[in-house]
C-alpha cells in the first residue's frame, strides 16, 4: 500500500581518501578516485503526495525551488519512470552548505530511495544510477552508503567494504563561510596536486584494518579548499594537534574538515572547544553503515 506519508533521513557523508586526476570527461568532470562514508548528521526528508511538486526546506533557502537537487531528482525520476511526481517536500536542513559534507547530494538519494519505495521501483535498477548521477557526482555514493569507492568521475561504485559503524568524528568548519565543489575544482587546476596512492587505502579497508585505513586518510584537493578559505587550513593544523585525534583532512571540497578521534568524548571537547574558543562551527558525529532510510505512516 503506498504511503500516506514517509520520513526519510538523509545522512552526511566524509571522504576519507579523495584522489582527483587532471583528466576530465566530456563534460568538463574531473577523473576522481573517492572513498567516502556516511556519518551520523543527517538532513530529514517528509515527503507526501500532493497536487503538484514543491520543495520547501527549513531553514528556507536563499535559492529557487526548482534549483534544489530535491526537486531535480523527484522531476528526473518523473522523467525517466514516466510518472507524475507529485510530492510536497520538506527538507529539514541540519548539514551545513558547501562543506563538503554532501548535503545536496543525500538529499537527492533520500528522494530517490523515496519514490522507489512509493512507486514499487527496484533501486538497483541501473536507470536509478542514472538518475542519481544526472543530478550530482556524489549521489549514487549515497544510494549504497557504508565505505565505498567510486571511480570514474567519482560516481561510479567499484567496491564496497564493511562498515566502521560507530567511530567518532569532530566537524570543525569556518563559521560562515563554504566553498563550493566547483570552485575548489576551478582552483585545483590551476595548481594541480599530485594524486596519491590509492591501493594502501583499498587494501587497509578491506583487511578492515582500521589503523592503517586512518592512516592513509588524504584529500588532493584540500590545497585548493585552503587557497580558497584560509580559515580551513588554521582548522586543520589545530585539529591535528588534539589530543586522541587519529586522523584528520578537509573533506571534499570542504569548507569542513573531519578529525577521527579514539573515542567520543575527544570528538565532543574538540567540537566544544571548535566553538567556545574560536567561533568555528562544530558538530560531533559517528560513522554510520547506510545511506537514506525511510520510515513510512
Ligand atoms: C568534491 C566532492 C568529493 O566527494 O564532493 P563535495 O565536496 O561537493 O561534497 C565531489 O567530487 C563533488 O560532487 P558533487 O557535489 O556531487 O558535484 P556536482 O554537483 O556533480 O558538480 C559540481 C561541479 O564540480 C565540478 N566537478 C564535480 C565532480 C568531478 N568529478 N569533477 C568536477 O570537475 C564540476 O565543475 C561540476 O559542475
Ligand atoms: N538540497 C540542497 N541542500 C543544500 N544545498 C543545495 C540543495 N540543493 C541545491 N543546493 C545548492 O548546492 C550548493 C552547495 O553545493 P556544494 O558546495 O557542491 O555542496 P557540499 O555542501 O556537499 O559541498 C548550495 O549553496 C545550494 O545553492
Amino acid at each position: 500500500m503506498p504511503a500516506r506519508f514517509m520520513l526519510v533521513t538523509a545522512p552526511a557523508k566524509i571522504n576519507l581518501y579523495l584522489g582527483v586526476h587532471s583528466q576530465k570527461d566530456e563534460r568538463g568532470y574531473h577523473r576522481v578516485d573517492s572513498v567516502m562514508t556516511s556519518i551520523d548528521l543527517a538532513d530529514t526528508l517528509a515527503i507526501a503526495p500532493a497536487e503538484e511538486l514543491s520543495v520547501h526546506t527549513v531553514p528556507e533557502a536563499d535559492f529557487p525551488m526548482e534549483h534544489n537537487t530535491a526537486y531535480r531528482a523527484a522531476a528526473a525520476m518523473g522523467e525517466a519512470f514516466g510518472r507524475d511526481p507529485n510530492f510536497t517536500i520538506l527538507i529539514d536542513k541540519h548539514i551545513p552548505v558547501r562543506s563538503g559534507l554532501g548535503g545536496p547530494s543525500t538529499d537527492a538519494a533520500a528522494v530517490i530511495m523515496a519514490l522507489c519505495r512509493e512507486w514499487g521501483l527496484d533501486p538497483t535498477d541501473p536507470k536509478i544510477d542514472e538518475v542519481a548521477r544526472s543530478i550530482g557526482a556524489d549521489v549514487p555514493f549515497f544510494l549504497y552508503g557504508p565505505p565505498a569507492y567510486l571511480a570514474g568521475a567519482g560516481d561510479e561504485m567499484r567496491e564496497l567494504f564493511r562498515p566502521l559503524t560507530g567511530t567518532p568524528v569532530a566537524l570543525v568548519k569556518p563559521l560562515a563561510s563554504g566553498v563550493t565543489a566547483r570552485d575548489a575544482y576551478v582552483r585545483f587546476d590551476e595548481d594541480p596536486v599530485d594524486v596519491p596512492e590509492l591501493e594502501p587505502m583499498l587494501e587497509a579497508l578491506r583487511q578492515h584494518d582500521e589503523t592503517a585505513i586512518f592512516d592513509g586518510v588524504v584529500n588532493n584537493l584540500a590545497p585548493a579548499a585552503c587557497a580558497i578559505e584560509p580559515e580551513i587550513a588554521e582548522i586543520l593544523d589545530w585539529i591535528r594537534e588534539q589530543p586522541d585525534v587519529r586522523a584528520a583532512d578537509v573533506t571534499g571540497s570542504g569548507a569542513c574538515v573531519f578529525a577521527v578521534c579514539n573515542t567520543q568524548m575527544a570528538a565532543d571537547a574538540i567540537v566544544l572547544d571548535a566553538i567556545k574558543e574560536h567561533g568555528w562551527w562544530g558538530q560531533s558525529a559517528k560513522m554510520e553503515n547506510s545511506g537514506p532510510y525511510i520510515a513510512a505512516g
